[in-house]
């Protein structure tokens, strides 16, 4: 018999509101899997955040969830926000708490792989040879820019309300994030591409400064500078120039969810968002999905490939994250879609997931 007892690693799982609830089972049915029937020793437990938070203790961040993500291996977030709480003051809307769960955890590189299966190119927004057998990476920075900067609010102003935003950043913060865009790209094609919209922006030519200095410490990656407008085009027009693209929190925003439609929907898009030190929180690229949420139409596969990613980063068992990876191309190719991927014969939330678990089980046997 062994005596081996493998390390116990604790997992926060924070659901959320919408679809985040319901994706969120599936992902805990495969981890609860995983722990039955493999030699991972995996803590879960879970916490509210966002909306739910707020109808229930008045804060979409309550301190306690805060504290148990802070103490957790990793974190697993589904989604926060609706229409429930839209009329809310922005400092105490869901969407907040997640940028606050970003901040203090200091998850500076989020990583948003999308990464087109060839049973899913026909699913594609674009003709099926312009993104069969696409890999590509956006390398978002995600606790600085506009969503961070001061001052920001609603001022008066000469008589009437002026809004202000500040796109803020500071050398060190764009140097992290450079480091981890070409350590990664080094990793993969060796092909970096910045976006930044320096023609316009001087915080956005200090990006593009700092990204100059850095890749003399990287000869063998090419960086190359795109702006952002153009980058939004050629991601549709070529996405497959493209490997590795890195760039501010907002632009990273919007061109991971155009990357997504590359991929046939935004409910395959997995992402991770890492500290210093790959502690890190994984969530799919999209929303809460108040139009299809309590319907058990979401797609699962953004969160169950955001297990993965946990997998690989966090937890460093790249075994298990290639396995739930394999687990999920097996169940396209064995024809199972959810509604945003087909018009007919699709099925639902929690049937995509149990396919998933038992082609993950078939492949541990
Ligand atoms: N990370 C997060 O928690 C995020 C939260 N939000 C919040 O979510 C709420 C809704 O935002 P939207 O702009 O509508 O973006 P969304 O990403 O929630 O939905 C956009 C569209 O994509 C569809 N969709 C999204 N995920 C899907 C999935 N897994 N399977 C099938 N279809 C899917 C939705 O049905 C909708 O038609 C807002 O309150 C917003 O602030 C938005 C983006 C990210
Ligand atoms: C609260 C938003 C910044 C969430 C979002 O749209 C994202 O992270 O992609
Ligand atoms: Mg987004």
């Amino acid at each position: 018999m062994s005596t081996h007892v493998s390390k116990v690693s604790k997992l926060l799982l924070l659901p959320g509101d919408g679809i985040g609830i319901e994706i969120m089972t599936e992902a805990e049915k495969l981890l609860q899997f995983i722990n039955a029937n493999t030699e991972l020793n995996l803590e879960l437990s879970s916490a509210l955040v966002g909306g739910a938070a707020y109808d229930q203790t008045g804060t979409p961040l309550p301190e306690e969830t805060l504290s148990l993500a802070k103490q957790a291996d990793a974190v697993l977030l589904g989604a926060v926000g609706g229409p429930k709480w839209e009329s809310l003051d922005i400092s105490v809307r869901p969407e907040k708490a997640l940028l606050r769960l970003r901040s203090e955890l200091e998850l500076f590189a989020n990583l948003r792989p999308a990464i087109v299966s060839p049973e899913l190119a026909s699913a594609s927004s674009l003709k099926a040879e312009l993104v069969s057998d696409l890999d590509i990476l956006i390398i978002r920075e995600l606790t600085g820019g506009i969503y961070f900067g001061h001052p920001r609010g609603v001022f008066e102003e000469g008589g009437e309300k002026v809004g202000i935003n500040t796109y803020r950043y500071s050398e060190s913060e764009i140097r992290r994030i450079a480091h981890v865009a070409f350590k990664t790209a080094m990793t993969r094609g060796r092909q970096l591409c910045s976006v930044d919209k320096a023609n316009v922006l001087e915080v956005t030519e200090l990006w593009r400064d700092v990204f100059n200095q850095v890749a003399e410490e990287y000869p063998e990656v090419t960086l190359t500078h795109m702006y952002v407008d153009n980058a939004a085009m050629q991601l549709v027009r070529q996405p497959k120039q493209f490997d590795v693209v890195v760039t501010g929190n907002m632009f990273g925003d919007i061109l991971s969810d155009i990357a997504a439609m590359l991929t046939g929907s935004i409910g395959m898009l997995p992402s991770a968002s890492l500290d210093i030190n790959r502690k890190g929180m994984y969530e799919p690229v999209h929303g809460s999905a108040p139009d299809i949420a309590g319907q058990n139409k979401a797609n699962p596969l953004a969160m169950l490939l955001s297990v993965a990613l946990m997998f690989k980063h966090s937890l460093q068992q790249p075994k298990y994250a290639e396995l739930i990876e394999k687990a999920v191309a097996m169940t396209l190719t064995q024809g199972f879609r959810t509604a945003d991927l087909s018009r007919q014969d699709w099925v639902g939330t929690a049937e995509m997931g149990d396919q998933v678990i038992g082609n993950l089980a078939k492949l541990l046997n």
